[in-house]
């Protein structure tokens, strides 16, 4: 089931995360003792945790919390996706530190070497039998359509194997990156891209409107079929087949 929620502005979509992001981690907890996710950078974590982080319903001494993808710099670099999700929510809310699972900063030289070192953290909470499976990946998308560190026409899009990938030639800086892949992005129980803003409305028609094979944000379809797009009017302006639902858990 894919389902847009459009919401006047970017302040109730911060809002609706929160209630979405709530109500997902207390059934996950409720499942299985623990709620899986992964973030992604960029504008993404100041939306998704402006209401979250003072949430005092939220159990987030059960997260575990991955990232989509990660630049290869330091911990305490500006460029670094950790630091924007430390700085926005995981400074103010009781994750365990055993359970954040940043990039290894000792092989940010390295973006190949990294990528294997992520895979090893995520089998060490999701075991080696099969694909992680998530029970939430928080995405959003670049101008160019790119999702993660999954760039239009990079061979890194049709990763079938791996559930991390390096690129050292990103179109965006900085140029080493580390990245989710596709087979684990789509064997999450639920996929939530957040787009706001009309810069991006264009980017957002093509997606999820013309459905665009060559922009890597249209290739997540969850096998679970549940993909949600939370989105503020001024990114879903030139929607016109697609209809934007009620929102409502
Ligand atoms: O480089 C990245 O860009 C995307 C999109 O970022 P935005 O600033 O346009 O919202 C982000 O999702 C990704 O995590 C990041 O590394």
């Amino acid at each position: 089931m894919v389902q847009v929620f459009s919401f006047p502005t970017s302040d109730d979509v911060a809002q609706a995360l929160n209630t979405y992001l709530a109500q997902a981690s207390a059934t996950a907890i409720a499942t299985t003792g623990r709620f899986t996710i992964a973030i992604t950078g960029g504008s993404l974590p100041a939306t998704a945790s402006k209401y979250l982080k003072a949430n005092k319903a939220v159990d987030f001494s059960k997260w575990y919390v991955f990232w989509g993808d990660e630049r290869c710099v330091s911990h305490d670099h500006d460029d670094s996706n950790y630091k924007l999700v430390k700085e926005q929510l995981l400074d103010h809310v009781n994750v365990p530190a055993a359970q954040v699972f940043p990039i290894n900063p000792t092989l940010i030289g390295n973006p190949e070497e990294a990528a294997l070192d992520y895979h090893h953290q995520l089998a060490s909470v999701f075991g080696n039998g099969g694909v992680p499976e998530f029970d939430c990946v928080l995405l959003g998308i670049g101008p160019d359509g790119h999702l993660c560190s999954l760039f239009p026409g990079f061979p890194q899009v049709k990763e079938a194997d791996k559930w991390v990938t390096s690129i050292r030639d990103s179109p965006k800086p900085p140029p080493s990156r580390i990245t989710l892949t596709l087979p684990v992005l789509n064997n999450a129980k639920e996929a939530v891209f957040v787009v706001t803003g009309s810069g991006k409305s264009e980017m957002f028609k093509t997606i999820v409107e013309d459905k665009d094979t060559s922009k890597p944000s249209t290739l997540v379809a969850p096998k679970s079929g549940k993909l949600y797009w939370f989105v503020d009017d001024a990114a879903s302006q030139h929607l016109s087949a697609v209809k934007p639902s009620t929102f409502k858990l």
